[in-house]
């Protein structure tokens, strides 16, 4: 009786304790961006050739996104995605390896065809309100200084990639409590932005 209650005991505590994990680069603490920081190289994981993009800038608008389109890590529910001028990207080296994911996609995100991470991700409509902006995730980089995670994008779309329902609440508030505050489309700037665009057409 007594193994039974200390079994139904610790059950009790395994659930009070998981940890909703969101991204590696948020999961254990949120390293801020260095005042002068002048860029890096993203590296893709092969071990041989592998492709690298080398980025003359700091980024811009870091998010954590949750749409089923930008490219995760393992075990990742969310991407982290930020955005750099397309002048200061350059892949340089293994270019030959890189493919579209898909084309018809407003952002073309180019992946390594072997490990198949996402080297950078362009827009080539030049009436897209972010055109001139390539997405990339700066993990892929070993230089520290890159600008954090500043809100959570598409926080209901990882439903569409298999996230239970009921897990939300939890996950909204993880978000929160990570100072990422949740969005189910882009932080209000961005939209604002977009908005912006949008109107300024004929
Ligand atoms: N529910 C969809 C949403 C996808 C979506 O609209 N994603 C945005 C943001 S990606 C970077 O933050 C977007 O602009 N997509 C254009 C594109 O992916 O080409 C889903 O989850 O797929
Ligand atoms: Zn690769
Ligand atoms: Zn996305």
């Amino acid at each position: 009786m007594l193994i039974m209650i200390s079994k139904l005991l610790s059950l009790f505590k395994s659930k009070k304790t998981v940890k909703v994990l969101i991204h590696p680069a948020v999961d254990n603490g949120i390293f801020t961006e260095l005042p002068v920081f002048t860029g890096g190289t993203l590296t893709c994981h092969c071990k041989s050739k592998p492709v690298k993009v080398k980025l003359a800038s700091q980024t811009a608008h870091n998010h954590v996104c949750g749409c089923s389109k930008c490219w995760k890590p393992k075990e990742a529910l969310f991407s982290q995605v930020a955005v750099i001028s397309r002048d200061n990207l350059e892949v340089i080296a293994n270019e030959t390896k890189l493919k579209v994911v898909d084309s018809e996609a407003a952002i073309n995100r180019y992946a390594c065809k072997d490990c198949g991470v996402h080297m950078y991700g362009r827009i080539h409509n030049e009436a897209h309100p972010f055109f001139g902006l390539d997405f990339v995730h700066t993990e892929l980089s070993k230089q520290a200084g890159w600008a954090e995670p500043k809100f959570a994008a598409f926080v209901s779309s990882i439903i569409e990639s298999g996230t239970e329902i009921e897990s939300m609440p939890a996950i909204r508030e993880r978000l929160t409590t990570l100072g990422l505050e949740p969005y189910d489309c882009l932080s209000p700037d961005l939209m604002d932005a977009i908005a912006t665009h949008v109107a300024k057409k004929d």
